[in-house]
């Protein structure tokens, strides 16, 4: 049995340029890691399996999953017959602006090619991960990187380096295509050059306006954690509706931890680093 981490991904920062003809953004955005996230088991199996597992399970209930989706297209893609088992233990909240599905399926790809001897940068492999989602490959890659184009064209960056960070989520779930439906079609310039960290700082989420106006929590979310005291940066991730903040220290995420804990006791949280 082959287990893989499927890693939360945050949008350090997310610019979005140009609607393009084919319904798609093209945008500028730096991707980074969480230490936490879901879990994906794969093993050989004589006929296909797929079991969800773990806190946010039942959200997906019914759902068309991308799990299933990657391995279709790895088996298609690698012509291997035989089905699998797969366990998904889902631990991230669902549609979140976290990547949670992509994450997910990047996982299946990775440890469907750890099981069947496919190279990890097989160029095949991230040509079945960018048909299954924008943020696929990124996930894939699983490392600090600029992602231009639909977010797909990747550059490594240099990483935080285990930067203590905390996610807040709502519990509200945003759908991605909404969102990105609701920018208003201002081109707000690129994100800076420079190191990573300061390009963060420097930057923006240019869909942090509009899911608020679908979602006005999100509003809440980012000024409750750009409050905690030590928070050197707070902004919604993806199409949200999860938040991140940075912090200097891990007693200082910790603090926030607990104090966002007190004032909101329903709303989701992960006390993690950012890689
Ligand atoms: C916004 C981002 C930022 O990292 O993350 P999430 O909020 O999903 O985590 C991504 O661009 C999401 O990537 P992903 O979730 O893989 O998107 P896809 O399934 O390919 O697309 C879902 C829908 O989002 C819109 N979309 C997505 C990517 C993009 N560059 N432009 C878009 O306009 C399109 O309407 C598309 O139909
Ligand atoms: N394994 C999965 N985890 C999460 N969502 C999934 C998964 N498979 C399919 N989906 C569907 O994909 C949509 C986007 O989910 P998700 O990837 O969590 O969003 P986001 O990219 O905004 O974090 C959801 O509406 C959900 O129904």
């Amino acid at each position: 049995m082959i287990r893989e981490a499927a890693p939360a991904k945050i949008n350090l920062a997310l610019h979005v340029r140009r609607r393009r003809d084919d319904g798609y953004h093209e945008l500028e955005t730096l991707f980074a890691f969480a230490r936490h996230g879901d879990e994906v088991e794969v093993q050989r199996w004589p006929v296909p399996c797929f079991a969800v597992v773990g806190p946010f399970a039942a959200g997906l209930a019914g759902s068309d999953n991308l799990v299933v989706r990657a391995e279709a297209a790895f088996r298609a893609a690698f012509g291997v017959a035989q089905p699998h088992a797969i366990m998904l233990d889902k631990h991230l909240p669902v549609a979140s602006g976290i990547g949670g599905g992509s994450a997910d399926a990047a996982a299946t790809l990775r440890a469907l090619a750890r099981l069947h001897g496919v190279a990890a940068d097989d160029p095949r492999l991230f040509a079945v991960a960018a048909a299954l989602g924008a943020d696929v490959p990124a996930c894939l890659l699983g490392r600090a990187t600029f992602g231009s184009g639909r977010g797909d064209a990747l550059v490594p960056v240099p990483g935080l380096g285990d930067m203590p960070a905390l996610l807040v989520n709502p519990g509200v779930a945003v759908s991605t295509a909404a969102v990105f439906a609701r920018w208003d079609g201002t081109d707000r310039g690129p994100v800076a050059a420079g190191e990573t960290l300061a390009r963060a700082l420097a930057g923006r989420n240019d869909l942090q306006s509009p899911a608020a106006a679908i979602a006005p929590v999100i509003a809440e979310v980012v000024a409750l954690l750009a409050a905690q005291p030590g928070a050197t940066l707070a902004r919604m991730s993806g199409s949200g509706a999860t938040c991140f903040a940075l912090f200097a220290d891990a007693a200082a995420r910790d603090a926030a931890d607990a104090a966002v804990a007190c004032a909101r006791p329903g709303w989701w949280r992960l006390a993690t680093t950012i890689a």
